[in-house]
């Protein structure tokens, strides 16, 4: 049998001018021939410079031999190419991602080249499609879930028209389920799916569509690996099938924050390109009842309050959250409560030390390789044991839990600029009563680079628990507050006999966990490290520049 070569080199016409194209560990490169006599020109990953250009395999993705419809329309240029345009009738395309220098956007891309003979152009598409087969991170079938309402409603044509054809470029084959109601998704996920004929789910829509994906594949697999959910203790599973997220939605934070856009031809060649980027989920429990799980934002105060009230205003689509915010930031209502936390000790970063979550970030890297493999090892009353819990009671206008940067459109550095993806950990943000004037500057502050948590009325915490409870309730938890230590349990004590002298009954607000309603406000939350994968990479720094001859960046 005929050994595969591992270089090839070829002398291939693109749009008419002779390239000298190589594919060499696993980079496609093409060099104009006649500019490169003239210049010493160095070639820019993915791009033209001084007619050079070079694609990593893992970021191509699609070959296909093509019929030349453009044959021989002579020019005097073509005086110059060694082989006359008529024996250049065999052509193949090459599908590949180019980065777009704004906003982490990719967009697919195209070269032609055309061969003098049919073996050679054969033998670049058969080299090529056997280097994509050895990329088995690459999805083959994927369950695509549409929520056809969500955002601006545009979620089944976006799919139609942006996504479908890069997958079926892809040669992916998809099951595609347009929603019919609310928890759709999640229900089939749960019971019916037959998650083995597929490599990941694709979520189009919202944060709130996601986080319905999200709690249908998480809770599929703690049912099918016995584990009760119901219990804080129990350590949970993580989910094998990978999440692609197609953004649809009205806020579109879980997307913007794992992929630096929202744009869906970007999430969808993640998706083909097979990245993968864990991810922290949150569990948040009443007591003994398990309410939801959360991956961005737990806000309580300011974003409950915000939600509670746009959720009546979904008809105006995405601008529902501005009418809201202002609403709520002119009512200024703050609530009382106590936040008690377990701080994460071992942690290798702090909210604050400006080392943003970015791809490959070794702050997530190391804690994936200290996760404890044995069961014991992680478990709630260990932690407890080890560590002691921060009581902090007071009148806050907003409590908010970060678990991810939570960065979005509104706000492209988030509300936890430096919180981690999959660290195992989430920040807590604690925002006390202050003016009204005070609290614009704060919410301001999200919007650009000044730091929002430099304010006197602003801590922020990075935890691994932590638990809520609103003021009228605090007599009710005392119990459950007795095991911090008799200090705690005075401190609670002297609360209860405050509030029964007062008899008023303190307002509250609502949990907003992921742009859900908790039904709850008594809540006790708890990190799971990496439950989860996207099909994303994080945000890239800048775009590598690499010369293809040397493999070295420039
Ligand atoms: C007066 C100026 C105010 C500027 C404040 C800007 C801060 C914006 C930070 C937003 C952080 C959002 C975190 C994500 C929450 C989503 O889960 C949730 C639901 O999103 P969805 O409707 O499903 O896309 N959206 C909201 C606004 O609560
Ligand atoms: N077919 C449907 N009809 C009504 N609601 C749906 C449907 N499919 C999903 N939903 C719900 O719509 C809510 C909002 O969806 P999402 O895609 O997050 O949009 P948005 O970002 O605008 O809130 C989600 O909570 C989801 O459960
Ligand atoms: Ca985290």
């Amino acid at each position: 049998m005929e050994k595969q070569p591992r270089l090839l080199c070829s002398e291939l016409c693109v749009q008419r001018r002779p390239y000298e194209v190589t594919l060499n560990c696993a980079i496609l490169a093409w060099k104009d021939v006649q500019i490169g006599q003239k210049h010493t020109g160095r070639a820019i990953y993915g791009t033209v410079k001084a007619g050079s250009h070079c694609v990593h395999v893992c970021e191509i993705i699609a070959v296909q031999e093509m019929e030349d419809d453009s044959p021989s329309k002579d020019t005097g240029k073509w005086q110059k190419v060694p082989q006359s345009p008529v024996d250049c009738q065999h052509t193949f395309t090459v599908f590949y991602i180019e980065r777009r220098t704004r906003q982490h956007c990719w967009r697919c891309s195209n070269v032609t080249f055309h061969c003098p003979e049919q073996s050679l152009c054969l033998l670049w598409v058969q080299t090529i499609r056997e280097q994509l087969g050895l990329l088995t991170n690459r999805p083959k079938r994927l369950l695509v879930y549409i929520n056809p309402y969500g955002g601006k409603q545009r979620g089944k044509q976006i799919y139609d028209h942006k996504v479908a054809p890069i997958f079926s470029q892809a040669t992916i084959s998809t099951d595609v389920i347009v929603t019919e109601r609310a928890n759709h998704a999640r229900d089939h996920l749960k019971t019916e799916a037959d998650l083995k004929k597929y490599d990941g789910v694709v979520c189009v829509g919202g944060d709130g569509m996601f986080s319905e994906i999200m709690h249908g594949l998480v809770s599929r697999m703690q049912q099918d690996a016995g584990v009760d959910e119901s219990s804080m203790e129990e350590t949970l599973v993580p989910c094998g099938l990978r999440i692609g997220i197609i953004p649809a939605g009205s806020t579109d934070c879980v997307c913007y924050a794992t992929v630096g856009s929202n744009d869906p031809v970007t999430s969808a060649l993640h998706i083909v390109v097979g990245d993968s980027q864990p991810m922290d989920i949150c569990s948040v429990h009443n007591e003994d009842s398990f309410l939801r799980y959360s991956v961005s934002l737990l806000g309580y105060g300011f974003y409950g309050d915000v939600l509670a009230d746009s959720e009546r205003k979904r008809w105006m689509g995405p601008a529902r959250y501005d009418i809201s915010g202002v609403k709520t930031f002119l009512s200024h209502r703050y609530y009382e409560g106590t936040v008690s936390f377990l701080p994460a000790e071992g942690s290798l970063g702090t909210p604050r030390d400006k080392m943003q979550c970015l791809s490959g970030c070794s702050i997530c890297r190391q804690t994936s390789s200290d996760r404890p493999v044995s069961k014991d090892e992680d478990s709630v009353s260990d932690a407890e044991s080890r560590d002691t819990w921060t009581v902090i009671r007071g009148k806050f206008l907003a409590i908010n839990a970060a678990s991810m940067s939570c960065a979005c459109p509104r706000s492209p550095k988030g509300l936890s600029p430096s919180a981690h993806l999959a660290d195992g950990t989430t920040d807590l943000i604690l925002v006390r009563k202050c003016s009204r004037i005070d609290f614009l500057r704060h919410l301001l502050r999200h919007t650009n680079k000044d730091d929002q948590f430099d304010h006197s009325f602003v801590e922020v915490y990075r935890v691994k628990q932590f638990r809520f409870t609103p003021r009228h309730q605090e007599c009710d938890s005392e119990v459950d507050l007795r095991e911090n230590g008799a200090g705690g349990k005075r401190f609670l004590s002297q609360i209860c006999r405050e509030h029964r002298a007062c008899g008023c009954m303190p307002s509250q607000s609502n949990w907003n966990c992921d742009g859900e309603i908790l039904p709850h406000t008594a809540i006790q939350v708890r990190v799971h490290c990496q439950l989860i994968t996207l099909f994303a990479r994080g945000i890239e720094e800048q775009p590598v520049f690499e010369d293809p001859y040397t493999h070295c960046a420039i």
